[in-house]
């Protein structure tokens, strides 16, 4: 706001103070204004330290005794209050598999057909293994223009750049208010499709919904008669119910298919301050048939946790999807209100 602006809407500040106009009780209460008493320092610190405990009495003070777990209890309403901003869309328009292009239904014929156990260790071993070559060292902004050389061909929803997709859902969750980390994880979970620049074979192995390997491919998928074409599904040691897994063993331990949501998560969970329930976010964002088709619960652990995973994956989702048909938004408008998230959560040069 301009000086004059403040000066307009406040009473005018009077310019000929006079300490001699203080009545006797005020002057009395107020150190002497001149000439400085050998005590000033001392009368200051006293003044100063007052003010601090005042301040800590307001739970102010840097010092001051918190609450624990401050933030997280602020936040607690994103995991129920659902979304807003697409109160009037009609979701029907969205992830209709049936009429997509044909570029869609050939990337999910090529995807199932791949995604195997054993490629999905290979993955694992190069990209996430103790001896990992960073493919790059790139800033959050610096990843997100790189992005947009992109075009997503598993995605039947948008014709926008992947940049605009991301700020597209940081932007509605923004509006509804969700809590700063959402909104952060909302600009970033797609970065890992960069691992398409970083020597992926294809689209099939980045894009697109994930699903479980190593145990039967759910019928919850899109398109699940391509996993006939799968080696695994004819493995007696995947394609059952388990699988080469224990029941209740925790998603933790089930491998998605190989994308980038898998390696976004780990990108930000070591690199990043982002709560473990924007990882989670992150992590699950396209394993649509667990969070839309209610597949694979019998890997979820008793403890709850994957519950959690899934009621955030689901607070998320909403942005993700229906955001898809927003307005394109203005990045450069909106560079500098990112820009503070991202050097909250996630500062400085990223190693990819
Ligand atoms: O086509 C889309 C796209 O690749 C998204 O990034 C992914 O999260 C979705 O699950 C998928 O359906
Ligand atoms: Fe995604």
């Amino acid at each position: 706001m301009a000086p004059t602006a403040l000066v307009d809407s406040y009473p005018p500040v009077s310019h000929d103070f006079n300490a001699g106009d203080l009545t006797p009780i005020q002057s009395k209460k107020l150190p002497s204004a001149a000439p400085l008493s050998p005590n000033a320092g001392a009368e200051m610190d006293a003044v100063s330290d007052a003010v601090d405990t005042i301040n800590a009495y307001l739970g102010e003070h840097p010092d001051a005794p918190r609450p624990k777990n401050v933030e997280e209890a602020e936040d607690d309403s994103w995991k129920t209050s659902g979304s807003k901003f697409d109160a009037e869309k009609d979701k029907d328009q969205f992830r209709n598999y049936e009429d997509a292009m044909d570029s869609v239904k050939n990337f999910y014929a090529e995807q199932h057909a791949r995604q195997t156990v054993e490629y999905n260790i290979a993955m694992r071993e190069k990209y996430l293994g103790k001896d990992r070559e960073v493919n790059a060292r790139m800033t959050i902004w610096e990843a997100i223009d790189k992005l947009d050389e992109l075009v997503d061909e598993s995605d039947p929803d948008t014709s926008l750049t992947q940049s605009q997709h991301l700020l597209q859902t940081a932007e509605a969750m923004r509006r509804d208010g969700k809590p700063d980390w959402m909104q952060l994880t909302g600009l970033l979970h797609d970065l890992g499709k960069l691992l398409v620049f970083f020597g992926a074979k294809g689209q099939w192995d980045v894009v697109g919904d994930t699903f479980v390997v190593g145990a039967a491919f759910a019928p919850e998928n899109v398109y699940p008669s391509t996993f006939e074409q799968n080696p695994d599904s004819v493995d007696p040691q995947y394609n059952t119910e388990l699988g080469m897994y224990e029941r209740g063993c925790g998603l933790e331990k089930v491998m998605l298919s190989w994308g980038h949501d898998e390696y976004m998560y780990h990108i930000l969970k070591s690199q990043s301050t982002i709560p473990k329930a924007g990882l989670d976010m992150v992590r699950y964002h396209s394993f649509y048939p667990w969070h839309r088709g209610g597949a694979y619960r019998q890997f979820h652990k008793a403890d709850g946790s994957d519950e959690d995973a899934l009621q955030a994956t689901l607070a998320f989702n909403a942005y993700d999807l229906y955001s898809k048909s927003d307005e394109p938004p203005q990045m450069e408008e909106l560079r500098d209100y990112y820009s503070a998230l991202i050097d909250k959560y996630v500062p400085g040069v990223i190693e990819w």
